[in-house]
């Protein structure tokens, strides 16, 4: 593909991808022959144990003399189940997220006053540094909220004094402050976008002192700072359920190998950024709403098992889709029967489509969860359990909350900030060894060849 905007002519390209490919194969056997844990995984496809933690279990299956048994997913949150904790800020009709935040990043729920107390930080660190606004979102926009997230955290180090200091008082400071913060940036970085790009007026709010985390966020994206009651606590509830998932889902690790260097707070979070971005991980949840429109252009009938079937085959034959051969919201590296979090939201979008008229939308997303596994095993011959992930829903719940695609990563930023800065505050407390797996050589040594002798 040709790039308009380079000095890299395209056949100079060419030729050194001809020249890349004919010298960097490396076959399937280099890697069974070495052992090598591809992906770091066991044989049995389940995580090489990295760390111990006090934070977060992802229970998705259990060994039974070496074998895989699955079972139904549980998640929890320092040893409390995250169903209960959705249960009880439910049934007190009170918002969850920041109770979540505290009981992740301290490691114990919060007293009421203490609850208050955190809650009134929270408010007082909402507002961005002085000019940061200005300097950061308006005069350099980007036209994808993740990435300007990830460069806005990064830019946060000039305008903190304390920046580099690693003392737990710093890195739980830092970690309050991001977590009141990124709902603002993103927000900001959202309309500073849509001004830029989509040539739409812009509007810059400030944070509302009284409002939950899932308020401000709405109260910022809406011209009219307008949202009901229905909308906040589904988004809410959302940013509960995504708000930690282990030391070792793929930008809880970034963020952990590089707080293992001892690197700064920015730093750390920048890289969770970059790596949540990507359509295997929280990226997934936008990919799935892009499959889920083509989906919509091609099956006829939401209630035909057997049409939406063959549109699933299509896609695994890398015939329809964005031709990865994914079904996006669908498989996880730990769950099997089930993802805790994919049940919930099921739930929560179900009763939005049904008050807000989506019911054919819902029906057809739940057919993909339906009907992937079988045809995942017709297609690929595998018996392994492939259930709904948490992605799978969260798009069409945000839909349904008018919430534009291009932030829905993002929201899962602004509630996985809270899981992130927890597992670089137990790394710098207890990890005490930088993180650095080996990559086993499987070129054979050769001799340097002067430049004139080469062909
Ligand atoms: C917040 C989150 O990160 S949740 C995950 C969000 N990501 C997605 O929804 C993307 C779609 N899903 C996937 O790509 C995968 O299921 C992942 C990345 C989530 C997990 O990957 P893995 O742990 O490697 O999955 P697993 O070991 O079960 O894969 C077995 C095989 O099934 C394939 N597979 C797994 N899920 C899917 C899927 N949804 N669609 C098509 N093929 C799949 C894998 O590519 C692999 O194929 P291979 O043996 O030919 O290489
Ligand atoms: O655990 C994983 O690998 C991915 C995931 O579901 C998450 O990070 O929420």
């Amino acid at each position: 593909m040709a790039l308009k905007d380079s000095k890299v002519p395209p056949e100079y390209l060419d030729m050194l991808c001809q020249e890349y490919r004919e010298n960097n194969i490396i076959l399937p056997e280099h890697y069974q022959n070495v052992n090598v844990k591809r992906g770091l995984r066991n044989k049995d496809g389940t995580g090489v144990v990295a760390g111990v933690t006090l934070i977060t279990n992802v229970h998705g299956y259990l060994l039974n003399e070496g074998d895989v048994m699955p079972v139904p997913g549980e998640l929890t949150y320092r040893g409390i189940n995250i169903q209960d904790i959705v249960d009880h800020c439910l049934a007190d009709n009170r918002f969850g997220y920041e109770e979540v935040a505290y009981l992740l990043l301290v490691g114990k729920l919060p007293t009421a006053k203490q609850l208050d107390e955190f809650i009134d930080i929270l408010a007082e660190c909402r507002e961005l540094p002085k000019h940061f606004t200005e300097d950061v979102l308006i005069n350099s926009p980007s036209p994808n909220i993740m990435n300007k997230l990830q460069s806005s955290i990064l830019s946060l180090y000039a305008f903190d004094k304390r920046a580099e200091e690693l003392t737990l008082a710093n890195v739980l400071r830092q970690s309050i402050e991001l977590v009141a913060r990124l709902p603002i940036i993103v927000t900001r970085a959202y309309q500073v976008k849509k001004y830029y790009y989509d040539k739409v007026s812009m509007s810059i709010n400030y944070a509302q002192r009284e409002l939950s985390t899932a308020e401000n966020f709405l109260y910022a994206l809406r011209r009219d700072n307008q949202f009901t009651e229905l909308e906040s606590r589904t988004l809410d509830l959302a940013l509960m359920l995504h708000a930690d998932h282990g030391g070792g889902n793929n930008s809880t690790f970034a963020a952990r190998v590089l707080t293992s260097t001892g690197t700064d707070t920015y730093s750390a979070m920048a890289a969770a950024v970059g790596s949540l971005k990507g359509p295997l991980h929280g990226g997934a949840n936008l990919k799935v709403m892009e499959m889920f429109h083509d989906m919509k252009e091609h099956v006829k009938d939401v209630h035909d098992d057997e049409e939406i079937a063959r549109y699933l085959t299509k896609i695994l034959n890398r015939e329809a889709g964005d031709g990865s051969g994914l079904i996006y919201g669908m498989g996880h590296a730990v769950y099997t029967l089930s993802d805790p979090r994919a049940e919930i939201l099921r739930g929560g979008a179900h009763d939005l489509a049904v008050q807000k008229g989506f019911e054919d939308d819902f029906t057809l997303l739940n057919a993909v969860e339906r009907l992937t596994p079988e045809v995942f095993r017709t297609v690929k011959g595998s018996t392994k359990p492939v259930c709904a992930n948490v992605d799978l829903y969260s798009g069409l719940v945000y839909q349904m909350l008018d919430i534009p695609m291009e932030l829905f990563t993002p929201i899962f930023a602004i509630a996985r900030i809270t899981g992130w800065a927890a597992n670089r505050l137990e790394e710098l407390q207890t990890g005490g060894r930088i993180i650095r797996p080996a990559y086993k050589t499987v070129m054979s040594n050769q001799p340097y060849t002067s430049l004139g002798d080469r062909v």
